[in-house]
């Protein structure tokens, strides 16, 4: 085909010059038949040895009379009236000429002028024209393309063609030339040479330069390239040096790291706040009235309370910051009914008071309606009937959910933290703007040492799988990161499940000291020791749903021997309630047929008793400075409500960073996954490199330009595109699992900081700085051991900076993935996505034949195909003076040169997916 269309430009031009001559000839015979021919002188037209021997029929022809002659069968193809030519030439009358396939022709030789005309040809240039083929000027005078060597050709002797014998295009394929084609063929400059324009001259290249295939001029190796004498690629250093001093680098930062982490580990922290006792004592603010030491002290003993002075830094911190002296937080709800969309209701009127202060727990049976209760109550859940009020006014909790703590059931924290880390990210975050950081850290230091966690705090807390910390220990984090952001109401969802009792009377001591600062505390609690049982003000027992009993936990017994139960004196009265009001208290009654609707009987006697309003009544009452529950908060204490919310929390940017610096310390603590990446990044650099190394940086090869077309050696369009998608399909598999795994593992983390109030698109920013590191690290491997093994033409800085992007790309669509599977699925699928836009590069199917069916805009949704499209332009604009690189173009349906609109759209899809990725993380969150 190529061939083809190379020789019908020749022929034209040739045709051309045929035509402008022939308007000066004259013929012996023109008067009488149809020839036409012009006297020409030989020497002008050939060269003078060739024209001596010609016959002096070729007197009337020229080069590309000559050359249109090579039609052979032409004669026998001749209309009548126009017979074989005896003196070997045939010219045809103007516009008269013959039309052989797509070709006109209108003058020619005959087979035995043409034969003689070889004979002649192939003893002065050495070409051996094959089976009867004539030689084929490629131009009328000395041209020679840029990037080919013709050193005998003048304007007399033009670069021509030579048809090839099967053993001499099979030794031009290999090597470029064969002895056959004479002395007047191009030869494209060889490697490691270049051949200035004009072609004449071939030289070697120098050293620091190196010359592909059809060099005019040596190219100049970049800094530090490896490029000695008769180079045909460079190989590039620099970016291998960059890759160590980043290593090197990365290195001594993790070194110094865990120098600081043992130092820490190692160095007991003195409070320079609060410096000592004294400065407790002088403080305004009474930590625990006196009156209320002895409650506290219920949990625990009283002496070792006091002695503790980390319980007193404690204290002093959230006395200041906690002023529940100006307004704390109460709720009264109506009537609160929750009945999912399919299945029964699972709150059933349930109402009450929980005045602001006061310490609460919540019993029943599993399935009771217990955390339903409290996702109602906090705004989690929307109720389905009855109302809330908050300080006497109807509101959502959630409006307030930055001076609200939760505490849930599972433990969420982060395992790749530190027991210290986790609970400082929350109290960084949570705390006032205005606090400092040493004040914080002093803070979290006395909370850990009140929670009794100062001889693990630089432990990883690990979690079920790897479990570094106990439960127990992990549990207290849990909680700690919750008081650390000191709020103003607690709820906790079963705190002391899976600690020791010490631990949990630890804990509820805590919990009793912080509600006689003004913290309403809400806990659901299972199997209470009887110490903590007592320890609460008020109970409030919930089964299937429905309210039992609601008030102080030191009437409950009373409240049980009306209805008929007797309290054993020797069993934990919580234990005997939960067995009543489970309905397995049979033992504790004398009424026989009590069993039966045991637990409804009890809802019946609370709701025909008229028990809410002993419930109200019997309420501990409230501490003077808080308000009452029947107290309506005044627009005043509103205001003071909502300046103290808008004060806490970090500012958005502090935010951003801290979410940044606790992803990167993951990161490193998850070193495995992080070294993994980076060494599959080199190692698919490596491999991909390795097997394109062997074509020594030539990995594209087209036609030749005009009019040298018919040159052209076998085209490879497919080398470059193909080591674009296996570039593509390499980073997909060497980041999507770690990806996903950076932004899908955290689901319940988001889910958690978002209730409570921590900004979510500070996470999500944080979160996604925290991986460009990486991602610079892992594009930086691949590239470097590419360049140094493939060295494609494309400067180095344009692969990294595809490669960058497309790893961006890569952990984009990889985190939407992880927001929408499942955690288990999470790898897989996201791979096997990577691996779709990786073949959605437009290399198979070529993106040309996509275009045909119309599905162009599809393709070009993938990243994929602007990575590929990036990597093939810049591998091919360098030869664009020696390619005919619109074919090329053609044949992959890749557009060239648009380098920065594909980097730029890289980039846009890559932004779009964690657009995407962030919109799921908000609706999966906002479901919840
Ligand atoms: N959104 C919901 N849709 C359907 N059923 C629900 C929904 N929420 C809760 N339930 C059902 O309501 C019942 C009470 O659930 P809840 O989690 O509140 O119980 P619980 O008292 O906290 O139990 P446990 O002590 O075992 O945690 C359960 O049977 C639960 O399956």
């Amino acid at each position: 085909m190529a061939s083809d269309d190379d020789f019908e430009s020749t022929t034209t031009t040739s045709r051309r010059a045929s035509r402008t001559r022939s308007a000066t000839r004259t013929s012996p015979e023109s008067a009488t038949t149809t020839r036409q021919s012009v006297e020409v002188d030989l020497p002008s037209v050939f060269p003078s040895e060739i024209a001596s021997e010609l016959p002096s029929e070729y007197a009337s022809a020229t080069p590309s009379d000559v050359l249109s002659g090579l039609s052979t069968a032409l004669p026998s193809t001749l209309p009548s009236g126009y017979p074989n030519s005896t003196d070997g030439m045939v010219v045809l009358p103007d516009g008269a000429g013959i039309t052989i396939g797509d070709r006109k022709y209108d003058s020619f030789l005959t087979k035995e002028a043409a034969a003689s005309y070889r004979t002649l040809n192939s003893s002065v240039t050495g070409c051996y024209a094959q089976n009867g083929a004539m030689p084929l000027l490629l131009s009328d005078h000395a041209m020679c393309n840029l990037g080919f060597h013709c050193p005998n050709s003048t304007d007399l002797m033009p670069p021509q063609y030579c048809p090839p014998s099967f053993e001499c295009q099979a030794a031009r394929s290999m090597k470029g030339s064969c002895p056959e084609q004479g002395i007047l063929e191009p030869i494209v400059c060889k490697a490691g040479y270049y051949c200035p324009p004009g072609g004449q001259n071939q030289y070697p290249c120098k050293k620091g330069t190196f010359c592909p295939v059809g060099s005019f001029e040596p190219w100049k190796c970049s800094f530090g390239a490896i490029c000695p004498a008769e180079s045909e690629r460079q190989i590039v250093t620099v970016p291998f040096g960059f890759m160590i001093a980043f290593d090197v680098l990365l290195g001594i930062i993790v070194a110094i790291g865990f120098f600081i982490s043992a130092r820490r580990k190692r160095t007991k922290r003195n409070y320079s706040v609060v410096k000592n006792e004294k400065d407790l004592d002088a403080d305004d603010v009474e930590l625990i009235p006196t009156g209320d030491r002895a409650s506290v002290a219920t949990f625990h003993d009283q002496d070792e309370l006091d002695s503790n002075p980390d319980f007193k830094v404690f204290m002093h911190f959230v006395a200041r910051i906690i002023k529940t002296k100006e307004v704390g937080l109460s709720f009264d709800f109506e009537g609160l009914e929750f009945e999912p969309q399919r299945g029964k209701k699972v709150l059933k009127g349930v109402s009450g008071s929980i005045k602001s202060g006061s310490m609460w727990a919540v019993m029943g049976g599993s399935g009771a309606g217990k955390s339903t209760f409290f996702n109602v109550l906090m705004g989690k859940t929307k109720n389905t009937g009855g109302s809330i009020k908050i300080n006497g006014h109807a509101k959502d909790l959630t409006k307030y959910k930055k001076l609200i703590g939760y505490v849930p059931q599972d433990d969420i924290v982060i395992p790749e933290l530190t027991v210290r880390e986790n609970i400082l990210h929350s109290a960084r975050v949570r705390l006032p703007m205005t606090w400092r950081d040493n004040e914080i850290q002093e803070y979290v230091d006395s909370l850990i040492s009140c929670i009794g966690l100062s001889h693990v705090q630089h432990s990883l807390v690990g979690d079920a799988t790897r479990p570094v910390v106990s439960g127990g220990q992990r549990k207290r984090v849990s909680i700690g990161m919750e008081l650390a952001a000191a709020p103003m109401c607690i709820f906790l969802d079963e705190p002391t499940s899976g600690l020791d009792s010490t631990s949990a009377s630890s804990i509820m001591r805590l919990l009793k000291a912080i509600s006689k600062l003004g913290v309403t505390t809400i806990t659901i609690i299972h199997q209470p020791r009887e110490q903590i049982y007592t320890g609460f003000d008020n109970i409030m027992l919930l089964g299937n749903g429905s309210m039992i009993y609601a008030g102080p936990t030191t009437s409950t017994s009373t409240y049980f021997n009306s209805l008929g139960f007797t309290f054993p004196t020797r069993e934990n009265p919580a234990d005997v309630i939960m067995d009543i009001i489970t309905g397995h208290g049979q033992q504790y009654t004398h009424d026989r047929n009590w069993a039966t609707d045991s637990v409804g009987s009890l809802v019946d006697q609370w709701s025909s008793k008229g028990m809410r309003t002993q419930f109200l009544d019997a309420s501990t009452p409230p501490r003077t400075a808080s308000p009452s529950n029947s107290v309506i908060s005044t627009p005043e204490q509103e205001e003071f409500l909502r300046l103290t919310m808008k004060k806490r929390g970090a500012s958005w940017p502090a935010q951003a960073y801290y979410c940044c610096k606790r992803s990167i310390t993951q990161q490193v603590r998850t070193k495995g996954s992080f070294f993994f990446e980076i060494g599959i990044g080199a190692l698919a650099g490596g491999v991909i490199g390795l097997s394109a190394s062997a074509a020594k940086g030539q990995l594209f090869r087209g036609l030749y330009k005009d009019s040298f077309i018919i040159l052209s050696p076998a085209v490879d369009y497919q080398s470059v595109p193909q080591v674009g998608l296996l570039g593509g399909m390499a980073v997909g598999l060497a980041a999507s699992a770690p990806a996903v795994r950076v932004f899908g593992e955290e689901k319940m983390i988001f889910n958690r900081e978002a209730a409570a109030g921590h900004s979510m698109s500070a996470y999500y920013v944080g979160k996604m700085v925290s991986v460009l590191p990486r991602l610079f690290l892992s594009s930086l491997h691949y590239s470097v051991f590419m360049g140094i093994l493939a060295t494609p033409i494309m400067a180095w800085t344009d692969m990294f900076i595809a490669i960058l992007l497309y790893f961006f790309c890569v952990y984009g669509l990889a985190s939407c993935v992880g927001m929408v599977v499942k955690r288990e699925d999470g790898p897989l699928l996201a791979v096997m996505a990577s691996l779709i836009i990786g073949i959605l590069g437009g290399v198979a199917p070529p993106l040309s034949k996509v275009a045909t069916w119309k599905l162009e805009w599809l393709w070009r949704m993938s990243p994929g195909v602007w990575f590929t499209e990036a990597f093939v332009s810049q591998c091919l604009l360098p030869l664009d003076y020696l390619y005919f690189l619109k074919a090329a173009s053609e044949a992959t349906g890749f557009k060239l040169g648009q380098f920065s609109l594909d980097m730029g759209m890289l980039f846009v899809i890559g932004c779009v997916y964690r657009i995407i990725a962030y919109v799921l993380l908000i609706t999966v969150q906002r479901k919840r």
